[in-house]
Parts: structure tokens; sequence; C-alpha cells
């Protein structure tokens, strides 16, 4: 069985005079056929986690902690996995990226065809094959095989992420990291996005998307885990946390969505340069108190001094 298992994932960035705390001691797994939707403020460090797994992470950072890649019975370590095995054998592979703004992300200077038939090459795919190989993928993710011959600026939001998908899945991999895989796009876009997500989870692959977009996360997330500078604070069914959210942290995400209360957290996220010894979320918290000096441990699923109980309103 397929798995990725993630234990103690640390990264801090060293920077002039001072140290930046991205990720602090991240524990979850990710199975096929589900999605983990992990969700945070921008700056929390959902984007540097992501990259840690597929080593993309520049010179700067240190990262510690376990993300085992479980694949048909061949256990791989990745934090500690040399480019060269990442290269072979995960990036593309066996774990696919969505990158933030797809739009952006391709090369500005040629056409989505060259783009896709390059990734298809470094996959191995025989020179005979590549053409044939890029028009089978458009088809697939809702493409004609002449959109391809468009520069990234000819192509609209839809269709960039299109490319961006089928570029991701090239190497069939069956794991999805999506990253912020909506950035710019409209409501009816988000929509499309995420079902096309959600059927990739539904076929068996398994998704870990990232984004900042509950509403979105709400579409096709089995699992929530919710980010505060760095820390995952709570983790458990998607359902469970936008109904009854048992972090104030979470609780005031889902309360801040539109269609919700709309209210936003007042204040702002720590500098992740100067945490705080305890609790980093407590300068914000309603439910705060001196317990919340001591940095609270993961239990059940949240890790807060002072867990939510009972109905909302
Ligand atoms: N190379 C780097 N050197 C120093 N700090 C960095 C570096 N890369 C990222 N950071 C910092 O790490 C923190 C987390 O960044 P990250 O991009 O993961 O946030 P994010 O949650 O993905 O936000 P967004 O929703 O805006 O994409 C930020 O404070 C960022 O400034
Ligand atoms: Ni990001």
């Amino acid at each position: 069985m397929n798995m990725l298992g993630v234990h103690g994932l640390t990264v801090s960035f060293r920077i002039p005079g001072a140290t930046v705390r991205a990720v602090s001691d991240a524990d979850f797994e990710v199975r096929p056929g589900r999605c983990l939707a992990l969700v945070g403020e921008s700056g929390c460090g959902k984007s540097v986690l992501a990259h840690a797994l597929l080593g993309l992470l520049p010179g700067n950072a240190e990262v510690s902690g376990q993300a085992w890649l479980e694949q048909d019975g061949d256990p791989l370590e990745l934090l500690g996995a040399s480019q060269a095995v990442l290269a072979r054998k995960v990036r593309g592979r066996s774990i696919g990226l969505i990158p933030q703004s797809p739009a952006t992300h391709l090369t500005p200077v040629r056409t989505a065809r060259a783009q896709l038939e390059e990734a298809l090459r470094e996959l191995g795919t025989p020179a005979g094959r590549v053409r044939a190989g890029a028009d089978t993928l458009a088809e697939r993710h809702g493409l004609r095989p002449a959109d391809l011959d468009r520069y990234p600026h000819e192509l609209s939001g839809g269709m960039a992420q299109r490319v961006a998908n089928a570029m991701a899945l090239a190497g069939d991999p069956w794991l999805l990291l999506a990253d912020e895989p909506t950035g710019g796009l409209d409501r009816p876009l988000v929509d499309r996005a995420m079902a096309s997500l959600r059927e990739l989870c539904d076929e068996g692959r398994a998704v870990l998307l990232i984004t900042h977009d509950l509403r979105a996360a709400e579409k096709v997330a089995d699992d929530i885990a919710v980010m505060y500078a760095g820390r995952l604070v709570e983790l458990g069914p998607a359902a469970g946390i936008l109904e009854r959210p048992r972090h104030p942290y979470a609780a005031g995400l889902v309360d801040a969505q539109p269609d919700r209360a709309f209210v936003p957290i007042p204040g702002m996220p720590p500098e992740l340069t100067r945490l705080p010894a305890g609790c980093a979320f407590a300068p914000r918290c309603p439910s705060a108190s001196a317990a919340c000096q001591t940095s609270p441990a993961m239990s059940d699923g949240v890790a807060c001094h002072h867990v939510l109980e009972g109905e909302r309103a």
C-alpha cells in the first residue's frame, strides 16, 4: 500500500542575524484515495512544507524529521534522500507537483507543448512517442492538442491550470502536491479545479492540497490540517473541522469565511523569526490564559490548552 508518513518535519532558514522557523514538528499521513488539505494564512509555512518533501528548498534551509514514502513495499525517506534519487524516483514519478499559480510557473518563451514534451522526455518517454503522449495527456485534461501549441500568455487561467495538471500527471504519480492551484482563478474555475482534484482521489491517487481557501478545501478534502505559524494546530476529518472546529484558530478561520460569520481574526500572525515561547496563537486568541505560555502538545488531533467543546452558534 502506498503512503506518505511525515514525522517531526521541521524547517528553518538561516538569514543574516536571524533564523526563520518556517515549519515546526509537523506530523501527518497521506494515503491513496484521500485528499488532505493543508490550510492556514499566508506565510504560515505551507509551501515550505511541500517543497521540503520534494527536496526543492534553497541552500539556507535546515530540515529535520522524517518523511517516509512507501511505494510498492519499497520505503524511501525523502528528507535524507539525495537530489539524484529524488530526481530519478520521486519528483514527477511518485509525487507530482501542481505549482502555486500555474500561469506564471510555465516558461513564457516556450509553448505549452514544448514544456509538456520536455517533461515526458525527462520521464524517459521514447522520442517517437513524445508528441502523441503530449496529445493524449492534453485530451485527458480537457485540452485540444492544438491548445498545446499556444504560449503561456495565450492560455486562459483555466487552460494554464489544465496544462499544469497534465505536466504534474505525466509520470503517473500516485501522490499529488497541489500548492494553491487556484490562485487567480474565479469561483467557477476554482470549483472545477477542485472537482478535478476530487476525481484524481476517486481514481486512487492521494492529494495534498495547500490552500488558504477553506471553501475550496471543503469541496475536495477528506481531512484538513490547520497550520498556524509553522505548526499544525488541528488535524482531522474535514467535516468535523468545518462544523465543529476545536482549536480557537481553526474556529477563527471558519468564522472568517464569507459564507459564515465573515469576521476576520483580529491581529497578525507572529514573525517566524521571533516565535513566542508558548502557543504562537495566544496573542490573538479569545481563550488564552496563563497556561498558554507553555506550548500545547498535539493530543487527539488538537494542540491547544483550551480546546473548544460542544456546539457553536
Ligand atoms: N529561502 C527562504 N529564506 C528565508 N525565509 C524563507 C525562505 N522561503 C520561505 N521563507 C519564509 O518561510 C515562511 C513560510 O513561507 P511559505 O511560502 O511556506 O508560506 P505559505 O504558507 O505557503 O504562504 P502563501 O499562502 O502566501 O503561499 C515565510 O515567512 C517566508 O518568508
Ligand atoms: Ni505558499
